[in-house]
């Protein structure tokens, strides 16, 4: 394990977060390490919003059913990362975006006993055009920030909602035994 990752035995306040590039460097010279070993998964993360509000959507099924998050999913062959996001983005809740999206952060996740890593690519907008519906997969709704409900999440999505919601550029490393228990993380901001 690279010892740059802290471990943690609870989310409260004591999660890392460096406004550093050096450890920005550092992350990406261990993520390149990791890449020459392991096949990375390349997957999408959207997160619409208008003003003191996040559109979430309840995962009907698949991976991480019961669970809120952003809409996005496998990037597909042919279409470059932000084409797959807006693709997926439509296909789980109808809305369409015709501007550049924001990418805001990387995330890189590891499970334990798992040579796959998932690389999931973060982008907000507030621009897009529709009317949120609900899909064979998700069911939209808006969340005022403090109502985010953190607890039918993602364990990680708490460490790093704030810093997409306002703007900041990132990117996270975390580690996983199974889907809920997150072993060890490491989150950067990105001074761009
Ligand atoms: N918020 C959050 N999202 C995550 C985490 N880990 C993770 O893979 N995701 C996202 C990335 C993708 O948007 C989504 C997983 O994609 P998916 O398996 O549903 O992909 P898909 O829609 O192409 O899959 P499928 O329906 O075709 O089977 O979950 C995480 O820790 N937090």
């Amino acid at each position: 394990m690279p010892s740059r990752w802290m471990a943690h035995s609870s989310f409260s306040s004591d999660h890392f977060i460096g406004v550093d590039l050096l450890g920005v460097a550092r992350a990406i010279l261990g993520g390149a390490k990791i890449m020459s070993t392991c096949k990375n998964k390349v997957l999408t993360l959207v997160f619409v919003l208008r003003p003191g509000e996040v559109l979430l959507g309840y995962k009907k099924r698949g991976f991480a059913q019961g669970w809120w998050n952003g809409f996005g999913g496998k990037v597909e062959a042919g279409e470059t990362i932000e084409e797959g996001a807006k693709r997926e983005l439509h296909e789980e809740s109808g809305l369409s975006v015709s501007n550049e999206l924001d990418h805001v952060g990387v995330l890189m996740f590891e499970f334990v006993n798992d040579p796959v890593l998932l690389e999931v690519h973060v982008y907000r907008t507030y621009s897009y055009t529709g009317t949120p519906i609900e899909t064979e997969e998700m069911k939209p709704q808006w969340f005022k920030h403090q109502d985010i409900p953190y607890k039918d999440m993602w364990p990680d999505d708490k460490l790093w909602y704030s810093l997409m919601l306002n703007g900041k550029y990132f990117n996270g490393n975390f580690k996983f035994e199974g889907l809920t228990n997150l072993l060890e993380y490491e989150i950067n901001e990105i001074t761009k």
